[in-house]
């Protein structure tokens, strides 16, 4: 049976952006850079063996051979989750510059913790294969991942072909997301043990989208 599977890379120069973006001295546009390169570098982990590749034939200057080149027909969406998923988009489009772009906008209530979308620019239905890149930063109490993935799976996105980014991720986010989508690989700079009863991920970095946008 499947099984979700967080992959942490043990990468220095994620735990260097990672630590970045935590301290609270950090000033909104080197978070910003923190949170593009941290995009960046678990996009690079996330496409091995979830990008498909087709085999060419070319020839160097000294022989012909088989190559792979990324197979362009295979469709790539990203869904970046507004607004702090606007800051490690980024990092991801600069590794899938073909991909296409699907805003969704949710936001917390600061009481209930529950999600509401504000923004939807999702297709009525993905392509057959068509591989989609979440990216979210902090999975916390999993409220706004759940409502994602439904969204997702209503279009008609495989679960098999969706992989999630974020920073931070916390267990209750992680058990939601195992019981009902086991199936999904999820790459995270690191796993925060504890989400307090505000809903804030501990040590975690504080609220990713004002800290983005300079907004607290
Ligand atoms: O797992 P959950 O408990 O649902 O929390 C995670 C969500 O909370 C934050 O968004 P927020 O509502 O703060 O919006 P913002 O990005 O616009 O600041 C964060 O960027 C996630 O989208
Ligand atoms: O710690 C948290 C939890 C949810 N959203 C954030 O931005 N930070």
């Amino acid at each position: 049976m499947a099984q979700l599977r967080v992959y942490v890379p043990p990468h220095p120069l994620i735990r260097h952006w990672l630590t970045v973006a935590r301290d609270k001295n950090t000033p909104v546009a080197l978070f910003r850079t923190a949170m593009k390169e941290i995009g960046h570098w678990l996009t690079y982990e996330a496409i091995r063996e979830w990008l498909p590749v087709q085999e060419v034939a070319i020839e160097t200057p000294l022989q012909a051979m088989t190559g792979q080149f990324m197979d362009v027909s295979t469709p790539i969406a990203i869904v970046p989750i507004l607004r702090a998923g606007l800051a490690i988009m980024d990092g991801c489009q600069e590794l899938l510059p073909t991909a296409s772009i699907y805003h969704l906008g949710w936001v917390r209530d600061e009481e209930t913790l529950e999600a509401s979308c504000y923004l939807n620019r999702l297709p009525d239905r993905f392509a057959p294969q068509t591989r989609v890149l979440i990216a979210e930063p902090m999975l916390a109490t999993g409220g706004t991942i759940m409502s994602t993935l439904e969204m997702l799976v209503e279009r008609g996105a495989d679960p098999a072909m969706i992989r999630i980014i974020c920073v931070v991720c916390a267990p209750p986010a992680l058990q939601k997301i195992n019981q009902q989508y086991p199936g999904i690989n999820i790459f995270a700079a690191n796993i925060d043990e504890v989400v307090d009863q505000k809903g804030w991920i501990v040590p975690g970095l504080g609220d990713a989208g004002d800290r983005a946008f300079g907004t607290s």
